[in-house]
């Protein structure tokens, strides 16, 4: 369902590419963590997927179209297929739980409803069966700036799903949570992607939490793929080709 072809990435007065000659393809129902040590290329990769970086050169389909030959009011639209969360939660600090789960809604209405804050009963409804899947009912008012990163990262979770994507993206969500945390927001992530069969990518450090919960590990080495197959495969010599 997405297929990345000749991807190639460079930013301008960097000598080295941060991609170089990207080919894959992924299928729904994939749960694939992509590794790598700092600087890699991770959040490029991740970035070029749902269009917020453009590559230099290459294309990325999704249901057989070029993102990047769409018009920016027809990438938003693609965009509204793929959540995404990240390390820093990307929330709105000063509004609610609630308020902010909400607006995963905003891709799939119109400006002026959005702007009104008009939802409608079912689309409340919705938010709230989110939040309650992601077990933050009893937080549901409180303010995000009130709530733990592990929380934080439950509501962009919610948010991310609310628009109901088919690809599910993360750029090291993670990072800025403790390991027990970590693991249960994977669980999480693990519940969802079954639960709504999804195509989820997401960038880690961990790798320990890749082997646990990964179907695919893509591992990145100065922009290129130096190995992509299943967790058993990624051995203590693959780990120091990526890392050493
Ligand atoms: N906006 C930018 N402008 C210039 N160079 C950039 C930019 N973003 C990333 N780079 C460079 O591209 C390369 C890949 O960076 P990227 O952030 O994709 O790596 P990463 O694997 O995600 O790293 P980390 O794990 O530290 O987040 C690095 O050399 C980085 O310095």
């Amino acid at each position: 369902m997405l297929q990345l072809n000749n991807l190639h990435v460079k930013y301008p007065k960097v000598k080295e590419k941060a991609l170089s000659n990207i080919s894959l393809s992924f299928n729904r129902g994939e749960f694939i963590c992509i590794l790598g040590k700092s600087g890699a290329g991770k959040s490029t990769f991740i970035r070029c997927l749902n269009g917020l970086q453009r590559p230099t050169s290459g294309s990325v389909i999704l249901n057989h179209q070029n993102i990047f030959s769409l018009k920016e009011t027809e990438l938003r639209r693609v965009r509204v297929e793929m959540g995404m969360i990240f390390q820093h939660f990307n929330l709105i600090p000063r509004l609610t739980v609630y308020q902010n789960v909400l607006t995963g809604m905003f891709g799939s209405r119109t400006p002026l409803k959005n702007l009104l804050g008009l939802f409608s009963k079912e689309e409340k409804q919705l938010a709230n069966k989110m939040i309650e899947s992601v077990d933050l009912t009893p937080h549901k008012d409180k303010r995000i700036e009130e709530l733990s990163g592990g929380q934080k990262q439950r509501v962009a979770i919610a948010r991310a799903l609310l628009q109901n994507p088919k690809v599910f993206l993360g750029d090291e969500p993670v990072a800025s949570l403790d390991p027990g945390t970590a693991n249960r927001i994977f669980s999480l992530l693990q519940t969802m992607h079954n639960e709504y069969n999804l195509l989820t990518i997401i960038n880690v450090h961990d790798v320990i939490l890749a082997k646990k919960f990964a179907t695919r590990i893509i591992a990145l080495r100065e922009g290129k793929v130096i190995f992509d197959d299943t967790p058993e495969y990624f051995t203590d010599e693959t780990y120091n080709e990526v890392y050493l």
